[in-house]
């Protein structure tokens, strides 16, 4: 489904992600780890054309995203959906039109008792009960505002959902709930996911394949930046020394790198 080739993404003279090669199936879970600043957002925002790539091509059922017009793109994005870190609601609207919205704004000709039905749906499906439909955003808990984030990427049935970091700044059950949720979705039907995440708990909850990146910047040029893609059970016995202290939290050679101004 997602065909990424040689993949290189420049920031003002400075390479975030380079020669990146992968393929993702239709259907697959993906969990993008590695530590602050290696590239994660960037990678996701590339597959979704957030990013432009600056070398290489992303391929999404065999088109490459940068040959279309901003036309073509607008409804190639109405595949994808997005769950952003902070749920990224619209706070002047109350819960029922954050859903409705993606709605509304993709399927004009939709009536209004098909639009609330589909809401109503939707918010049930995340676990939302009814007395939230007329709040502003502001007037729920954090793990509710992303449940209703994860309710509007999910209303038009995307066929991609990117998620990034669904669980951080969320207490261990409100986290496990998302996972769950993540889960769910995909046993309703066939999306294909990919979750940036520092939560290794989500990693291997939710993941069928976990993709660790490693800065560019402390890599040799002709080295991979990514050091891991398998299956979430093949973290602990990586054979690189970086994953496995990555998935156990452990800083190894990092304080000496800190102390001598390398990190
Ligand atoms: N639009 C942009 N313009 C310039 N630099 C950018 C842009 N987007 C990202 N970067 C830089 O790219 C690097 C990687 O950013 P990215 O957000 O992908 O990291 P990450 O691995 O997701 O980190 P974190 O876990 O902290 O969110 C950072 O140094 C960031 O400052």
């Amino acid at each position: 489904m997602v065909e990424v080739r040689n993949l290189t993404v420049s920031f003002e003279g400075q390479t975030i992600l380079k020669d990146i090669d992968c393929e993702i199936q239709r259907g697959q879970t993906v969990a993008v780890i590695g530590e602050s600043g290696c590239g994660k957002t960037v990678f996701m925002k590339s597959i979704v054309a957030l990013v432009q790539p600056t070398v290489g091509r992303v391929l999404f059922d065999g088109v490459d995203l940068a040959s279309l017009t901003p036309a073509e793109l607008a409804v190639t994005r109405r595949r994808f959906g997005f769950v952003f870190q902070h749920a990224a609601l619209f706070d002047s609207m109350n819960i029922f039109d954050n859903v409705a919205f993606p709605i509304r704004q993709n399927e004009e000709d939709t009536d209004e008792e098909e639009v609330n039905d589909r809401v109503r749906q939707h918010l049930a499906e995340v676990g939302l009960p009814e007395e939230v439909i007329y709040k502003r955003p502001a007037e729920l808990s954090g793990g509710m505002q992303k449940r209703v984030g994860l309710a509007r990427a999910l209303v038009l049935r995307p066929e991609l959902i990117v998620y990034d970091e669904p669980t951080t700044g969320l207490d261990p059950i409100m986290s496990d709930v998302i996972n769950e949720l993540i889960l769910h979705t995909r046993r309703l039907y066939p999306v294909t996911s990919i979750v940036v995440t520092h939560d290794m708990h989500t990693a291997r909850k939710v993941a069928d394949r976990v993709m660790m990146f490693y800065p560019r910047r402390r890599l040799n040029s002709d080295q991979s930046q990514i050091l891991f893609d398998a299956p979430p059970s093949q973290l602990e016995h990586a054979e690189d020394r970086r994953v496995r202290q990555f998935v156990r939290g452990e800083a190894g050679d990092r304080i000496r790198e800190m102390n001598q101004g390398m990190a």
